[in-house]
Protein backbone atom coordinates (compact mmCIF):
# COMPACT_ATOMS: atom_id res chain seq x y z
CA UNK A 1 0.00 0.00 0.00
CA UNK A 2 2.48 2.72 1.18
CA UNK A 3 4.34 1.72 -2.90
CA UNK A 4 1.26 2.40 -4.26
CA UNK A 5 0.96 5.75 -2.63
CA UNK A 6 4.43 6.44 -3.16
CA UNK A 7 3.88 5.81 -6.96
CA UNK A 8 0.43 7.50 -6.73
CA UNK A 9 2.41 11.21 -5.65
CA UNK A 10 5.56 10.32 -7.78
CA UNK A 11 5.93 13.73 -9.55
CA UNK A 12 7.93 11.60 -12.78
CA UNK A 13 4.31 9.32 -13.20
CA UNK A 14 2.71 13.33 -12.64
CA UNK A 15 4.62 14.81 -15.29
CA UNK A 16 3.30 11.63 -17.37
CA UNK A 17 -0.08 12.52 -16.45
CA UNK A 18 0.28 15.91 -17.79
CA UNK A 19 2.12 14.83 -20.80
CA UNK A 20 -1.72 12.77 -21.24
CA UNK A 21 -4.03 15.65 -20.32
CA UNK A 22 -1.95 17.75 -23.20
CA UNK A 23 -2.55 14.92 -26.06
CA UNK A 24 -5.98 14.70 -25.51
CA UNK A 25 -7.09 18.18 -24.68
CA UNK A 26 -5.38 19.43 -27.61
CA UNK A 27 -5.94 16.63 -30.11
CA UNK A 28 -9.51 16.69 -29.20
CA UNK A 29 -10.06 20.73 -29.61
CA UNK A 30 -8.47 20.36 -33.40
CA UNK A 31 -10.73 17.38 -34.23
CA UNK A 32 -13.70 19.45 -32.93
CA UNK A 33 -12.50 22.50 -34.44
CA UNK A 34 -11.77 20.62 -37.28
CA UNK A 35 -14.29 17.94 -37.55
CA UNK A 36 -16.99 20.79 -37.30
CA UNK A 37 -15.64 21.99 -41.25
CA UNK A 38 -15.52 18.05 -42.24
CA UNK A 39 -19.08 17.17 -40.68
CA UNK A 40 -20.75 20.55 -42.82
CA UNK A 41 -18.55 19.03 -46.09
CA UNK A 42 -19.67 15.74 -45.92
CA UNK A 43 -23.47 17.02 -46.52
CA UNK A 44 -22.38 19.75 -48.92
CA UNK A 45 -24.55 19.91 -52.01
CA UNK A 46 -21.19 20.42 -53.63
CA UNK A 47 -20.30 16.86 -54.50
CA UNK A 48 -16.95 17.62 -55.20
CA UNK A 49 -16.74 18.58 -51.39
CA UNK A 50 -18.64 15.71 -50.09
CA UNK A 51 -17.03 12.86 -51.65
CA UNK A 52 -13.50 13.73 -50.97
CA UNK A 53 -14.29 14.64 -47.42
CA UNK A 54 -16.26 11.59 -47.05
CA UNK A 55 -13.31 9.09 -48.35
CA UNK A 56 -11.13 11.20 -46.07
CA UNK A 57 -13.04 10.00 -42.89
CA UNK A 58 -14.14 6.85 -44.22
CA UNK A 59 -9.99 6.11 -44.64
CA UNK A 60 -9.44 7.58 -40.92
CA UNK A 61 -11.81 5.83 -39.84
CA UNK A 62 -11.03 2.41 -40.76
CA UNK A 63 -6.88 2.50 -40.44
CA UNK A 64 -5.65 1.67 -37.48
CA UNK A 65 -4.57 4.60 -35.11
CA UNK A 66 -1.35 2.97 -34.26
CA UNK A 67 -0.84 2.85 -38.11
CA UNK A 68 -1.27 6.50 -38.24
CA UNK A 69 1.06 7.13 -35.71
CA UNK A 70 3.55 5.05 -37.16
CA UNK A 71 3.37 6.21 -40.53
CA UNK A 72 3.44 9.90 -40.04
CA UNK A 73 6.34 9.51 -37.58
CA UNK A 74 8.33 7.81 -40.11
CA UNK A 75 6.89 9.62 -43.41
CA UNK A 76 7.27 13.24 -42.54
CA UNK A 77 10.96 13.13 -41.97
CA UNK A 78 11.08 11.50 -45.47
CA UNK A 79 9.12 14.55 -46.67
CA UNK A 80 11.78 17.00 -44.89
CA UNK A 81 9.52 17.36 -42.07
CA UNK A 82 10.86 17.10 -38.71
CA UNK A 83 8.72 17.15 -36.08
CA UNK A 84 9.50 16.15 -32.01
CA UNK A 85 8.02 12.82 -30.75
CA UNK A 86 5.12 15.12 -29.06
CA UNK A 87 4.51 16.83 -32.00
CA UNK A 88 3.77 14.33 -34.39
CA UNK A 89 2.04 11.78 -31.97
CA UNK A 90 -0.42 15.25 -31.43
CA UNK A 91 -0.79 15.28 -34.94
CA UNK A 92 -1.60 11.71 -35.52
CA UNK A 93 -3.99 11.72 -32.54
CA UNK A 94 -5.51 15.03 -33.73
CA UNK A 95 -5.87 13.43 -37.50
CA UNK A 96 -8.04 10.42 -35.99
CA UNK A 97 -9.94 12.78 -34.03
CA UNK A 98 -11.39 15.17 -36.99
CA UNK A 99 -13.04 11.80 -38.82
CA UNK A 100 -14.18 10.46 -35.49
CA UNK A 101 -15.42 14.02 -33.88
CA UNK A 102 -17.31 15.11 -37.50
CA UNK A 103 -19.16 11.95 -37.15
CA UNK A 104 -20.34 12.67 -34.26
CA UNK A 105 -21.42 16.23 -34.99
CA UNK A 106 -23.25 15.47 -37.99
CA UNK A 107 -24.90 12.65 -36.00
CA UNK A 108 -25.80 16.00 -33.92
CA UNK A 109 -26.64 18.27 -36.87
CA UNK A 110 -28.70 15.81 -37.89
CA UNK A 111 -30.70 15.49 -34.88
CA UNK A 112 -32.07 18.90 -35.07
CA UNK A 113 -35.44 19.18 -36.55
CA UNK A 114 -35.55 20.14 -40.20
CA UNK A 115 -38.26 22.76 -39.75
CA UNK A 116 -36.83 24.48 -37.27
CA UNK A 117 -33.55 25.07 -39.99
CA UNK A 118 -36.09 25.45 -42.84
CA UNK A 119 -37.90 28.05 -40.38
CA UNK A 120 -34.00 29.99 -40.00
CA UNK A 121 -33.98 29.56 -43.79
CA UNK A 122 -37.49 31.63 -44.47
CA UNK A 123 -36.60 34.09 -42.21
CA UNK A 124 -33.63 35.14 -43.44
CA UNK A 125 -31.13 34.05 -40.72
CA UNK A 126 -27.29 33.36 -42.37
CA UNK A 127 -25.49 29.94 -42.34
CA UNK A 128 -23.50 30.94 -39.50
CA UNK A 129 -26.69 32.47 -37.60
CA UNK A 130 -28.86 29.29 -38.09
CA UNK A 131 -25.90 27.09 -37.16
CA UNK A 132 -24.48 29.26 -34.14
CA UNK A 133 -28.11 30.15 -32.89
CA UNK A 134 -30.00 27.14 -33.60
CA UNK A 135 -28.69 23.98 -34.67
CA UNK A 136 -25.36 23.59 -32.79
CA UNK A 137 -27.14 24.39 -29.21
CA UNK A 138 -29.67 22.02 -29.58
CA UNK A 139 -27.31 19.26 -31.78
CA UNK A 140 -24.95 19.74 -28.54
CA UNK A 141 -27.51 17.83 -26.37
CA UNK A 142 -27.23 14.27 -28.90
CA UNK A 143 -23.41 15.22 -29.65
CA UNK A 144 -22.25 15.81 -25.69
CA UNK A 145 -23.00 12.18 -24.90
CA UNK A 146 -20.92 10.57 -27.35
CA UNK A 147 -18.43 12.87 -27.28
CA UNK A 148 -17.84 12.29 -23.51
CA UNK A 149 -17.04 8.51 -24.62
CA UNK A 150 -14.57 9.55 -27.30
CA UNK A 151 -12.47 11.87 -24.97
CA UNK A 152 -12.42 8.85 -22.59
CA UNK A 153 -11.22 7.02 -25.22
CA UNK A 154 -8.92 9.68 -26.80
CA UNK A 155 -7.36 9.59 -23.25
CA UNK A 156 -6.32 5.95 -23.30
CA UNK A 157 -5.58 6.33 -26.74
CA UNK A 158 -2.55 8.67 -25.51
CA UNK A 159 -0.65 5.38 -24.24
CA UNK A 160 -0.15 4.84 -28.46
CA UNK A 161 2.34 7.99 -28.69
CA UNK A 162 4.64 5.55 -26.20
CA UNK A 163 5.55 3.63 -29.19
CA UNK A 164 7.00 6.85 -30.45
CA UNK A 165 9.09 7.60 -27.73
CA UNK A 166 6.37 10.32 -26.18
CA UNK A 167 7.51 9.88 -22.73
CA UNK A 168 3.70 9.99 -21.44
CA UNK A 169 2.60 7.84 -18.79
CA UNK A 170 2.13 4.70 -19.91
CA UNK A 171 6.09 4.56 -21.39
CA UNK A 172 6.90 6.48 -17.64
CA UNK A 173 5.15 3.32 -15.59
CA UNK A 174 6.90 0.70 -17.82
CA UNK A 175 10.77 2.47 -17.72
CA UNK A 176 10.19 2.41 -13.79
CA UNK A 177 8.99 -1.34 -14.10
CA UNK A 178 11.80 -1.77 -16.34
CA UNK A 179 14.01 -0.84 -13.38
CA UNK A 180 12.50 -2.32 -9.99
CA UNK A 181 9.65 -4.86 -11.40
CA UNK A 182 7.39 -3.67 -9.00
CA UNK A 183 4.44 -4.57 -11.83
CA UNK A 184 1.82 -4.10 -9.17
CA UNK A 185 2.03 -0.92 -7.27
CA UNK A 186 3.27 0.80 -10.17
CA UNK A 187 0.67 -0.54 -12.87
CA UNK A 188 -2.18 0.01 -9.90
CA UNK A 189 -0.87 3.48 -9.72
CA UNK A 190 -0.90 4.86 -12.95
CA UNK A 191 -4.40 2.62 -13.65
CA UNK A 192 -5.69 5.00 -11.09
CA UNK A 193 -4.38 8.25 -12.49
CA UNK A 194 -5.83 6.68 -15.47
CA UNK A 195 -9.27 6.45 -13.92
CA UNK A 196 -8.95 9.95 -12.18
CA UNK A 197 -8.28 11.74 -15.31
CA UNK A 198 -11.98 9.70 -16.62
CA UNK A 199 -13.81 10.85 -13.97
CA UNK A 200 -12.98 14.37 -14.38
CA UNK A 201 -14.16 14.35 -18.11
CA UNK A 202 -17.43 12.03 -16.93
CA UNK A 203 -18.07 15.14 -14.57
CA UNK A 204 -17.34 17.69 -17.40
CA UNK A 205 -19.67 15.88 -19.43
CA UNK A 206 -22.35 15.85 -16.58
CA UNK A 207 -22.08 19.28 -16.51
CA UNK A 208 -22.23 19.72 -20.12
CA UNK A 209 -25.11 17.56 -20.34
CA UNK A 210 -27.22 19.51 -17.81
CA UNK A 211 -25.81 22.76 -19.12
CA UNK A 212 -27.50 22.44 -22.33
CA UNK A 213 -30.54 20.73 -20.71
CA UNK A 214 -34.08 21.92 -21.86
CA UNK A 215 -35.05 20.49 -18.19
CA UNK A 216 -32.49 22.70 -16.60
CA UNK A 217 -33.33 25.63 -18.80
CA UNK A 218 -36.87 25.25 -18.05
CA UNK A 219 -36.07 25.29 -14.25
CA UNK A 220 -34.30 28.00 -14.47
CA UNK A 221 -37.04 29.53 -15.93
CA UNK A 222 -39.74 28.83 -13.96
CA UNK A 223 -37.50 30.30 -10.72
CA UNK A 224 -38.30 33.39 -11.98
CA UNK A 225 -40.91 34.90 -11.45
CA UNK A 226 -43.24 35.66 -14.27
CA UNK A 227 -43.47 38.99 -15.80
CA UNK A 228 -45.74 41.41 -15.59
CA UNK A 229 -47.36 42.33 -18.90
CA UNK A 230 -45.37 44.76 -20.24
CA UNK A 231 -42.78 44.87 -17.31
CA UNK A 232 -39.38 44.97 -18.88
CA UNK A 233 -39.96 47.03 -21.65
CA UNK A 234 -37.33 49.69 -21.94
CA UNK A 235 -38.66 53.04 -21.24
CA UNK A 236 -36.47 55.06 -23.85
CA UNK A 237 -37.53 52.36 -26.26
CA UNK A 238 -40.25 53.49 -28.65
CA UNK A 239 -43.52 51.15 -29.00
CA UNK A 240 -43.87 49.29 -32.13
CA UNK A 241 -46.46 50.93 -34.97
CA UNK A 242 -49.54 49.31 -34.63
CA UNK A 243 -50.55 48.23 -38.35
CA UNK A 244 -52.96 50.93 -39.82
CA UNK A 245 -56.52 49.96 -40.10
CA UNK A 246 -57.54 48.32 -42.95
CA UNK A 247 -57.69 50.10 -46.35
CA UNK A 248 -61.47 50.86 -46.81
CA UNK A 249 -60.91 49.89 -50.45
CA UNK A 250 -58.79 47.42 -51.12
CA UNK A 251 -59.42 47.65 -54.98
CA UNK A 252 -57.21 51.28 -54.75
CA UNK A 253 -54.38 49.28 -52.33
CA UNK A 254 -51.26 48.59 -54.99
CA UNK A 255 -50.09 44.87 -55.62
CA UNK A 256 -47.73 43.79 -52.62
CA UNK A 257 -47.09 39.85 -53.87
CA UNK A 258 -47.35 38.77 -57.47
CA UNK A 259 -47.25 35.01 -58.92
CA UNK A 260 -46.90 35.45 -62.17
CA UNK A 261 -46.63 32.45 -64.75
CA UNK A 262 -45.58 30.00 -61.69
CA UNK A 263 -44.46 26.41 -62.20
CA UNK A 264 -43.20 24.34 -59.64
CA UNK A 265 -41.61 20.77 -59.69
CA UNK A 266 -40.10 18.32 -57.37
CA UNK A 267 -37.68 15.91 -59.27
CA UNK A 268 -39.47 16.50 -62.54
CA UNK A 269 -43.08 16.37 -60.88
CA UNK A 270 -44.91 19.39 -62.02
CA UNK A 271 -47.06 20.12 -58.67
CA UNK A 272 -47.44 23.92 -59.64
CA UNK A 273 -48.45 24.19 -63.30
CA UNK A 274 -48.81 27.91 -64.05
CA UNK A 275 -50.42 30.06 -61.43
CA UNK A 276 -50.42 33.80 -62.10
CA UNK A 277 -52.01 35.72 -58.43
CA UNK A 278 -51.71 39.20 -57.28
CA UNK A 279 -52.73 40.26 -53.71
CA UNK A 280 -53.31 43.94 -52.98
CA UNK A 281 -51.04 45.55 -49.83
CA UNK A 282 -53.93 44.71 -46.83
CA UNK A 283 -55.58 42.09 -48.71
CA UNK A 284 -56.24 38.81 -46.66
CA UNK A 285 -56.46 35.62 -49.63
CA UNK A 286 -57.19 31.85 -48.05
CA UNK A 287 -55.80 29.32 -50.16
CA UNK A 288 -57.91 26.52 -50.23
CA UNK A 289 -57.50 22.90 -52.01
CA UNK A 290 -57.36 19.04 -51.31
CA UNK A 291 -54.10 17.78 -49.71
CA UNK A 292 -51.36 17.72 -52.01
CA UNK A 293 -52.80 20.50 -54.55
CA UNK A 294 -49.80 22.19 -53.75
CA UNK A 295 -51.01 24.92 -50.98
CA UNK A 296 -47.69 24.93 -48.83
CA UNK A 297 -45.12 24.75 -52.14
CA UNK A 298 -46.87 27.98 -53.58
CA UNK A 299 -46.09 29.61 -50.05
CA UNK A 300 -42.76 28.39 -49.66
CA UNK A 301 -42.19 29.61 -52.98
CA UNK A 302 -42.59 33.21 -51.77
CA UNK A 303 -39.51 33.12 -49.64
CA UNK A 304 -38.09 31.12 -52.55
CA UNK A 305 -37.73 27.81 -50.33
CA UNK A 306 -39.14 25.91 -53.05
CA UNK A 307 -37.52 27.42 -56.84
CA UNK A 308 -40.24 27.93 -59.11
CA UNK A 309 -39.03 26.20 -63.03
CA UNK A 310 -41.04 29.63 -64.42
CA UNK A 311 -42.20 32.43 -63.86
CA UNK A 312 -41.17 34.66 -61.07
CA UNK A 313 -43.02 35.92 -57.44
CA UNK A 314 -42.73 39.37 -56.61
CA UNK A 315 -42.98 41.55 -53.25
CA UNK A 316 -43.27 44.89 -53.58
CA UNK A 317 -42.53 45.07 -56.92
CA UNK A 318 -39.00 42.73 -56.41
CA UNK A 319 -37.80 39.39 -56.87
CA UNK A 320 -36.61 37.46 -53.65
CA UNK A 321 -35.18 33.98 -54.87
CA UNK A 322 -34.04 35.10 -58.27
CA UNK A 323 -31.57 38.56 -59.86
CA UNK A 324 -33.50 40.38 -62.63
CA UNK A 325 -32.22 37.84 -65.25
CA UNK A 326 -34.27 35.32 -64.29
CA UNK A 327 -30.75 33.49 -62.55
CA UNK A 328 -31.37 32.28 -59.09
CA UNK A 329 -29.21 34.66 -56.25
CA UNK A 330 -26.82 33.56 -54.29
CA UNK A 331 -27.13 32.20 -50.95
CA UNK A 332 -25.79 35.35 -49.31
CA UNK A 333 -27.64 37.58 -51.71
CA UNK A 334 -30.64 35.45 -51.21
CA UNK A 335 -30.39 36.11 -46.84
CA UNK A 336 -30.41 39.92 -47.90
CA UNK A 337 -33.60 39.30 -49.64
CA UNK A 338 -35.36 37.33 -47.48
CA UNK A 339 -34.54 39.36 -44.70
CA UNK A 340 -35.16 42.57 -46.77
CA UNK A 341 -38.61 41.30 -47.89
CA UNK A 342 -39.97 41.52 -44.46
CA UNK A 343 -42.23 38.29 -44.51
CA UNK A 344 -43.58 36.77 -41.66
CA UNK A 345 -44.28 32.95 -42.05
CA UNK A 346 -45.99 30.38 -40.06
CA UNK A 347 -45.63 27.05 -40.11
CA UNK A 348 -47.32 23.98 -39.99
CA UNK A 349 -45.81 22.33 -37.31
CA UNK A 350 -45.25 25.69 -35.22
CA UNK A 351 -41.11 25.12 -35.92
CA UNK A 352 -40.02 27.08 -33.22
CA UNK A 353 -37.09 27.21 -32.06
CA UNK A 354 -37.12 24.15 -29.44
CA UNK A 355 -34.09 25.43 -26.78
CA UNK A 356 -35.25 28.77 -26.68
CA UNK A 357 -37.95 30.85 -24.59
CA UNK A 358 -41.38 31.96 -26.01
CA UNK A 359 -39.42 35.54 -25.83
CA UNK A 360 -35.93 34.10 -27.25
CA UNK A 361 -38.17 32.82 -29.94
CA UNK A 362 -40.58 35.81 -30.52
CA UNK A 363 -37.28 37.92 -30.31
CA UNK A 364 -35.31 36.16 -33.20
CA UNK A 365 -35.86 37.91 -35.90
CA UNK A 366 -35.06 41.37 -34.71
CA UNK A 367 -32.39 40.45 -32.94
CA UNK A 368 -30.43 37.47 -35.43
CA UNK A 369 -31.79 38.97 -39.02
CA UNK A 370 -32.61 42.75 -38.39
CA UNK A 371 -29.62 42.51 -35.98
CA UNK A 372 -30.83 45.18 -33.59
CA UNK A 373 -30.01 45.45 -30.06
CA UNK A 374 -30.65 42.65 -27.24
CA UNK A 375 -32.79 44.71 -25.32
CA UNK A 376 -34.73 46.57 -28.91
CA UNK A 377 -35.19 43.07 -29.77
CA UNK A 378 -37.10 41.81 -26.28
CA UNK A 379 -38.78 44.67 -26.70
CA UNK A 380 -40.27 44.04 -30.18
CA UNK A 381 -40.57 40.16 -28.80
CA UNK A 382 -42.53 41.10 -25.62
CA UNK A 383 -44.99 43.50 -27.62
CA UNK A 384 -45.50 40.36 -29.97
CA UNK A 385 -45.87 38.19 -27.20
CA UNK A 386 -48.48 40.63 -25.59
CA UNK A 387 -50.29 41.18 -29.01
CA UNK A 388 -50.97 37.54 -28.71
CA UNK A 389 -52.23 37.33 -25.27
CA UNK A 390 -48.82 35.39 -24.31
CA UNK A 391 -47.33 37.89 -22.57
CA UNK A 392 -47.45 36.10 -19.05
CA UNK A 393 -45.62 32.95 -21.07
CA UNK A 394 -42.01 34.75 -21.87
CA UNK A 395 -39.83 32.74 -20.22
CA UNK A 396 -41.49 29.15 -20.95
CA UNK A 397 -40.19 26.72 -23.45
CA UNK A 398 -41.84 25.54 -26.24
CA UNK A 399 -42.90 22.09 -24.71
CA UNK A 400 -43.93 23.80 -21.60
CA UNK A 401 -46.86 25.42 -24.06
CA UNK A 402 -49.88 23.98 -25.44
CA UNK A 403 -49.98 23.02 -29.17
CA UNK A 404 -52.41 26.91 -29.62
CA UNK A 405 -49.85 28.68 -27.15
CA UNK A 406 -47.11 27.39 -29.33
CA UNK A 407 -48.45 28.54 -32.38
CA UNK A 408 -49.32 31.80 -31.04
CA UNK A 409 -45.57 32.20 -30.66
CA UNK A 410 -44.97 31.35 -33.90
CA UNK A 411 -47.34 33.76 -34.51
CA UNK A 412 -45.48 36.27 -32.20
CA UNK A 413 -42.22 35.67 -33.86
CA UNK A 414 -43.40 36.75 -37.53
CA UNK A 415 -44.99 39.39 -36.04
CA UNK A 416 -41.85 40.61 -34.31
CA UNK A 417 -39.97 41.49 -37.47
CA UNK A 418 -42.46 44.21 -38.40
CA UNK A 419 -43.36 42.20 -41.49
CA UNK A 420 -45.52 43.83 -44.53
CA UNK A 421 -46.19 40.27 -45.43
CA UNK A 422 -47.86 37.48 -43.56
CA UNK A 423 -48.02 33.88 -44.47
CA UNK A 424 -49.98 31.43 -42.86
CA UNK A 425 -49.39 27.28 -43.85
CA UNK A 426 -52.00 25.45 -42.58
CA UNK A 427 -51.94 26.85 -38.97
CA UNK A 428 -54.37 25.31 -37.40
CA UNK A 429 -53.71 21.74 -38.92
CA UNK A 430 -51.59 20.29 -36.18
CA UNK A 431 -54.13 21.20 -33.63
CA UNK A 432 -56.28 19.40 -31.50
CA UNK A 433 -59.80 20.62 -32.30
CA UNK A 434 -60.71 22.36 -29.19
CA UNK A 435 -57.27 24.24 -29.54
CA UNK A 436 -57.77 25.24 -33.12
CA UNK A 437 -60.46 28.48 -32.29
CA UNK A 438 -57.33 30.59 -30.06
CA UNK A 439 -55.16 30.50 -33.58
CA UNK A 440 -57.73 31.78 -35.45
CA UNK A 441 -59.18 34.04 -32.74
CA UNK A 442 -55.74 35.33 -33.32
CA UNK A 443 -55.40 35.59 -36.69
CA UNK A 444 -58.77 36.87 -37.35
CA UNK A 445 -57.70 39.93 -34.86
CA UNK A 446 -54.61 40.30 -37.05
CA UNK A 447 -56.84 40.37 -40.40
CA UNK A 448 -58.12 43.46 -38.81
CA UNK A 449 -55.31 45.30 -38.22
CA UNK A 450 -54.84 46.07 -42.00
CA UNK A 451 -51.59 43.26 -42.82
CA UNK A 452 -51.02 41.47 -46.08
CA UNK A 453 -51.92 37.62 -45.50
CA UNK A 454 -51.62 34.27 -47.77
CA UNK A 455 -52.65 31.56 -45.88
CA UNK A 456 -53.78 27.95 -46.47
CA UNK A 457 -56.28 26.36 -44.57
CA UNK A 458 -58.28 23.45 -44.44
CA UNK A 459 -60.74 24.82 -42.29
CA UNK A 460 -63.87 26.77 -44.76
CA UNK A 461 -65.55 27.99 -42.25
CA UNK A 462 -63.20 29.89 -40.99
CA UNK A 463 -61.31 31.07 -44.77
CA UNK A 464 -65.20 32.49 -44.92
CA UNK A 465 -65.00 34.44 -42.09
CA UNK A 466 -61.14 35.59 -42.51
CA UNK A 467 -60.36 36.31 -46.03
CA UNK A 468 -61.12 38.72 -48.09
CA UNK A 469 -60.58 36.65 -51.04
CA UNK A 470 -60.56 32.78 -51.46
CA UNK A 471 -58.51 31.07 -54.23
CA UNK A 472 -58.89 27.38 -54.48
CA UNK A 473 -56.36 25.60 -56.17
CA UNK A 474 -56.48 22.61 -57.84
CA UNK A 475 -54.21 20.25 -59.10
CA UNK A 476 -51.41 22.74 -59.41
CA UNK A 477 -53.78 25.54 -60.72
CA UNK A 478 -56.00 27.81 -59.71
CA UNK A 479 -59.51 26.44 -60.62
CA UNK A 480 -61.50 29.24 -58.83
CA UNK A 481 -61.35 33.08 -56.90
CA UNK A 482 -63.48 35.14 -55.88
CA UNK A 483 -65.18 36.44 -52.64
CA UNK A 484 -66.14 34.18 -49.73
CA UNK A 485 -69.52 34.06 -51.16
CA UNK A 486 -67.62 31.54 -53.68
CA UNK A 487 -67.67 28.80 -51.27
CA UNK A 488 -71.34 29.34 -50.79
CA UNK A 489 -72.31 29.43 -54.54
CA UNK A 490 -69.55 27.54 -56.23
CA UNK A 491 -69.21 28.17 -60.13
CA UNK A 492 -66.38 24.74 -60.38
CA UNK A 493 -67.08 21.18 -60.42
CA UNK A 494 -64.15 21.55 -58.54
CA UNK A 495 -64.58 23.40 -56.18
CA UNK A 496 -68.35 22.30 -55.63
CA UNK A 497 -66.79 18.57 -54.86
CA UNK A 498 -63.93 19.92 -52.62
CA UNK A 499 -66.73 22.06 -50.48
CA UNK A 500 -68.83 18.43 -50.27
CA UNK A 501 -66.35 16.48 -48.85
CA UNK A 502 -64.57 19.55 -46.69
CA UNK A 503 -67.22 20.45 -44.02
CA UNK A 504 -66.92 23.77 -42.62
CA UNK A 505 -64.89 22.86 -39.35
CA UNK A 506 -65.23 26.46 -38.04
CA UNK A 507 -66.44 26.83 -34.11
CA UNK A 508 -65.49 23.30 -33.63
CA UNK A 509 -64.90 22.93 -30.21
CA UNK A 510 -63.49 26.89 -30.34
CA UNK A 511 -63.21 28.78 -26.68
CA UNK A 512 -64.36 32.21 -26.44
CA UNK A 513 -61.20 33.48 -26.19
CA UNK A 514 -61.16 37.72 -26.17
CA UNK A 515 -57.62 38.19 -27.64
CA UNK A 516 -56.18 41.90 -26.95
CA UNK A 517 -55.45 43.97 -30.71
CA UNK A 518 -54.15 47.09 -28.52
CA UNK A 519 -51.21 46.45 -26.18
CA UNK A 520 -52.72 47.84 -22.98
CA UNK A 521 -56.00 45.44 -23.22
CA UNK A 522 -53.59 42.40 -23.52
CA UNK A 523 -51.98 42.00 -19.49
CA UNK A 524 -54.63 39.43 -18.70
CA UNK A 525 -55.51 37.73 -22.12
CA UNK A 526 -53.91 34.23 -20.89
CA UNK A 527 -53.76 34.84 -16.83
N1 LIG B 1 -39.80 18.19 -50.81
C1 LIG B 1 -40.61 17.52 -51.66
N2 LIG B 1 -40.10 16.59 -52.50
C2 LIG B 1 -40.88 15.92 -53.37
N3 LIG B 1 -42.23 16.12 -53.48
C3 LIG B 1 -42.80 17.03 -52.67
C4 LIG B 1 -42.02 17.77 -51.71
N4 LIG B 1 -42.85 18.59 -51.05
C5 LIG B 1 -44.09 18.38 -51.56
N5 LIG B 1 -44.06 17.45 -52.52
C6 LIG B 1 -45.19 16.95 -53.31
O1 LIG B 1 -45.80 18.09 -53.92
C7 LIG B 1 -47.21 17.97 -53.90
C8 LIG B 1 -47.81 19.21 -53.26
O2 LIG B 1 -47.42 19.22 -51.90
P1 LIG B 1 -47.83 20.40 -50.94
O3 LIG B 1 -47.26 20.10 -49.60
O4 LIG B 1 -47.49 21.70 -51.55
O5 LIG B 1 -49.42 20.25 -50.92
P2 LIG B 1 -50.48 20.87 -49.93
O6 LIG B 1 -51.63 21.30 -50.76
O7 LIG B 1 -49.86 21.92 -49.09
O8 LIG B 1 -50.84 19.60 -49.08
P3 LIG B 1 -51.36 19.53 -47.54
O9 LIG B 1 -52.65 20.23 -47.52
O10 LIG B 1 -51.48 18.06 -47.27
O11 LIG B 1 -50.28 20.19 -46.73
C9 LIG B 1 -47.53 16.68 -53.17
O12 LIG B 1 -47.80 15.70 -54.14
C10 LIG B 1 -46.27 16.34 -52.43
O13 LIG B 1 -46.10 14.96 -52.32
Amino acid sequence: MEAFFHYLTLPFLLEGCLIVVALMVLSLLGGLVVGLGLALASDSKRWWLRYPVRAYIYIIRGTPQLLQLILLFNVLPQAGIYLSAFTSALLALTINETAFCAEIIRGGIGSVDRDQRMAAEAFGFSRGTELFVIVLPQALRAIIPTLGNEAVGLLKSTSLASVVGVNELTLRSQTIVSQNFEFLPVLVASGTMYIVMSTVLAWGQQYMEQRFSLAEKARRGAVRPLPKAGAGLPAETPPLDVPAPRAADLQTAGTLLAFEGIHIGYRGVEVIKGVDLRIRAGEVVALLGRSGSGKSTLLKSVLALTTPTAGRILVAGKPIGSAGTGRPLPYRKLVQARAAARIGMVFQNFALFGHLTALENAMSIPRWVQRLASNEAAHRGRVALIKVGLAGFADRLPHELSGGQQQRVGIARALAGDPQLLLFDEPTSALDPELVGEVNQTIRSLAHTGITMLLSTHDIGFAASVADRIVFLDGGRIAEEGGPDILARPATPALASFLRHMPAEEGRGEPEVALPVSIGQSAGAER
